[in-house]
C-alpha cells in the first residue's frame, strides 16, 4: 500500500466524518445557513493565509525544481481565483470589511494555524507534504461527485467546483505521489513525524466543519 494510502486508512475514521460532513451534503443541496457560510468563510480566509505561508515552505524545502514549480502554480491559483471568490463571496453575504481580516478566531481555526506554523518551523518537506496533502486530498474527497448537479448560489456552487476541477484533481493526485516518493526515500523517523502531522491535520478537519455547527 502506498505511503499517502496507508495515512489515510489509519485516519479513515475523521477522514470519513469529515467528507461526509453535513457541511458537505448541505452545500451541494445549497441549503449552508447564510450565517454558518459566514462563519465557514471568514475563518477559512484565515486558514488560507497560513496555508499559502506552508506552500511557501514546501516550495523552499522540496527537493527538486520540478515540485517548486507545481506548488507555485498551485499558489497562483489560490492567490487569484480562490481569493476572489472568498472577496465575492465576502460581499454577497456582506461580510463586515473587520471581520474578513481580522475576525476573532475559533479554537480549531487557531489550531490549524499553529499545525501549519509548526509543520512549516520544522524545516523539513516531508512534514509540509503530510499537511497540504489533508488539506487538499480531503477537500477533493469531499467535493468530487460527478454526477451531481451544482447548486444554484455561487457561494456553494465554486466552493465545490474549486475543489472538483481538473487542474485541482491533477494537483491532489501529484501531491499524494509525492508524498508516497518522500515516503519511500525516508527514514522511519521521518515517515513517523509526517505520519503525525498527518493525524493531527485529519482530525482538525472535521473539528473545522464541527465548530462551524456549533
Ligand atoms: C480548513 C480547510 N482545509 C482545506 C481547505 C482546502 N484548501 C480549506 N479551504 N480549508
Amino acid at each position: 500500500m502506498s505511503f499517502s494510502e496507508e495515512l489515510r486508512q489509519a485516519n479513515a475514521g475523521h477522514w470519513e466524518a469529515a467528507t461526509k460532513h453535513r457541511f458537505v451534503e448541505e452545500i451541494f443541496a445549497g441549503t449552508v445557513p447564510d450565517d454558518v457560510m459566514r462563519r465557514y468563510l471568514t475563518q477559512d480566509y484565515q486558514f488560507i493565509d497560513r496555508f499559502v505561508a506552508l506552500l511557501g515552505m514546501a516550495i523552499a524545502t522540496a527537493d527538486r525544481f520540478d515540485s517548486r514549480v507545481r506548488f507555485a502554480q498551485f499558489a497562483a491559483m489560490i492567490t487569484s481565483d480562490e481569493n476572489t471568490y472568498f472577496l465575492r463571496a465576502f460581499d454577497a453575504l456582506s461580510v463586515a470589511e473587520a471581520e474578513r481580516h481580522h475576525p476573532v478566531l475559533s479554537a480549531p481555526t487557531a489550531a490549524f494555524l499553529a499545525l501549519m506554523q509548526e509543520a512549516a518551523a520544522t524545516n523539513d518537506y516531508a512534514n509540509c507534504l503530510a499537511v497540504l496533502t489533508v488539506a487538499e486530498g480531503l477537500y477533493l474527497d469531499w467535493a468530487d461527485r460527478p454526477d451531481t448537479t451544482l447548486p444554484p448560489a455561487f457561494i456553494h456552487a465554486e466552493w465545490i467546483t474549486l475543489h472538483n476541477n481538473d487542474g485541482f484533481r491533477s494537483f491532489v493526485t501529484w501531491l499524494r505521489g509525492e508524498l508516497d516518493r518522500i515516503g519511500a526515500v525516508s527514514e522511519a523517523s521521518r515517515r513517523e513525524s509526517a505520519a503525525y502531522f498527518f493525524g493531527r491535520a485529519v482530525a482538525l478537519e472535521r473539528d473545522f466543519f464541527d465548530h462551524i455547527y456549533a
